[in-house]
């Protein structure tokens, strides 16, 4: 269905793939897709930080995108973004009440950077269009804009997983952010559930009340909750997997490898994604395995991201620690058992590496979705596809019930993944590939893009 019956998407999040960028990151990846094909306007932030935020937007066209994006102040992104958006929101809703980080300086940072986002969003909205706003960086912004008089369809995506009623009830003041929610008219998911979760607090926490069909009840406001499993671009990722084998940059891998399978693991440097407890599984492969000595090579692909905020540092630190005492304690003159490499790469060469990997290594301890899963399982080679082991607790692990399904906590069972999947064989790894591609195929980034329009339009 066609989105807004003649009127533009406006797309809005904080994080904006902006042209000739890496985006590392699922949500910018995945609208990047959804919005090079169907076009639209992207509005969020630049990326940059000025000397104040001064509201002013600043235009870009690639093809059928038109990007406006602003500058954030020191303290504004210091407040809004380190702050409340990852330090208060991101832990809470990755299940870690531990790290959660809460003060009121945050939060009125967070509030004040989503009211600039609603003054200069409502100064460019058409009767006609139809918003889409994107994650826990703006819960607010309906409410904001709808005080603004905007009567337009908004529709609100969150990527990341919500947890229980009774975990969302720890955050202070969570009624008058969460309440907010109400003021959209569609809340997408990407599972069944985060779904629950969203339906028990509404309804549990603060009285509304929920008809048929995932319709919730909040006062004068009536919106649905659905799911909608964000998927990736499968055609071009397969095909530039397949296109990247004639890059130098393949071939080279190829050659250190000298003859050794590859175990690689892809994730934003982030605690969420179980780094270290997949550090020590595979230790423990090295230590009960002899006979894979010089065999493996596990390669850990980790940008790091949102760098000052100090549990991030104190992650990185702990790794660096983890993969030298790995290959302290087993690498070989000719061999290091670890490759831990801090950069970042752009899709295309990613999936080159994804398709020369016998083994995808996703074991975040929560994750919204995981699109590494899904573009690891679509760069294989049909002929000979390599096996994923996968996370219970990523969205994905919903839809590639075929994957190798761990508990990340259990390095012992990620272990015995491992050598399951370094033994598997080549009829046995071919019909679980298929089977977790036909998801892939079907739910592609076209067909999430057009669900949730088309349930948002209805
Ligand atoms: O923008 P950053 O702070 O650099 O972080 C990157 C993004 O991380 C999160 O991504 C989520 O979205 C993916 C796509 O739906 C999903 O697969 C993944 O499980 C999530 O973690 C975050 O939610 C985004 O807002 C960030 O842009
Ligand atoms: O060096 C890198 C590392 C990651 N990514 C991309 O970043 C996204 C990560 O998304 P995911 O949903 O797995 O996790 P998130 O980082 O959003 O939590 C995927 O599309 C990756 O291909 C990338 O382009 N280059």
């Amino acid at each position: 269905m066609s989105p807004a019956r003649g009127g533009r998407l406006i797309v809005v999040s904080n994080r904006v793939a902006l042209p000739r960028q890496t985006a590392t990151g699922g949500l910018a990846s995945a609208m990047r897709s959804a919005l090079q094909e169907r076009g639209g306007l992207w509005f969020g932030w630049s990326g940059k930080i000025a000397n104040q935020t001064a509201g002013t937007l600043r235009y870009q066209q690639d093809g059928p995108v038109r990007y406006a994006t602003m500058d954030l102040s020191r303290s504004d992104h210091d407040h809004f973004y380190d702050g409340y958006a990852n330090r208060t929101l991101w832990p809470l809703l990755h299940y870690r009440p531990d790290l959660v980080d809460y003060n009121r300086g945050h939060l009125d940072g967070y509030l004040r950077v989503n009211r600039l986002f609603a003054e200069r969003l409502a100064e460019l909205i058409e009767p006609d269009d139809v918003i889409w706003i994107n994650d826990y960086h703006l819960i607010p912004l309906a409410a904001m804009l709808r005080q603004r008089h905007i009567r337009n369809r908004i529709g609100f995506f969150l990527h990341t997983p919500l947890p229980a009623d009774g975990l969302l009830i720890t955050l202070p003041r969570h009624r008058e952010l969460l309440g907010t929610l109400a003021s959209y008219d569609l809340i997408g998911l990407h599972t069944a559930r985060d779904q629950r979760s969203l339906e028990d607090y509404f309804v549990h926490e603060l009285g509304a009340s929920l008809r048929r069909g995932h319709r919730l009840r909040y006062g004068d406001r009536r919106f649905r909750a659905g799911v909608f499993p964000i998927g990736i671009d499968t055609q071009q990722v397969a095909q530039d997997a397949k296109q990247a084998d004639s890059l130098e940059e393949i071939a080279q891998l190829r050659a250190s490898l000298d003859g050794r399978v590859l175990i690689i693991g892809v994730d934003r440097l982030d605690y969420s994604k179980g780094l270290p407890q997949r550090f020590e599984a595979y230790a423990r492969l090295l230590e009960r395995a002899p006979e894979m000595h010089r065999k493996v090579s596990f390669l850990q692909i980790a940008p790091p991201s949102r760098g000052t905020v100090p549990e991030y540092r104190q992650i990185r630190r702990e790794l660096e620690r983890s993969a030298g005492h790995i290959n302290g304690t087993y690498a070989a003159p000719d061999w290091a058992p670890i490759r831990y490499v801090n950069n970042s790469f752009p899709h295309s060469l990613l999936s080159g590496y994804y398709r020369h990997a016998k083994v995808g290594l996703v074991t975040p301890m929560r994750d919204g979705m995981n699109l590494v899963a899904k573009e690891y399982v679509a760069s294989q080679d049909p002929d000979d596809p390599g096996v994923l082991v996968l996370s219970r607790f990523a969205g994905a692990a919903q839809e590639l019930s075929q994957a190798l399904l761990v508990n990340p906590a259990d390095t012992e069972e990620v272990a015995d993944a491992l050598e399951q999947a370094l033994s598997m064989p080549l009829a046995e790894r071919r019909r679980r590939w298929r089977s977790m591609m036909d998801v892939l195929e079907k739910q592609d980034i076209t067909a999430w893009r057009q669900s949730f329009l088309g349930a948002l339009t209805d």
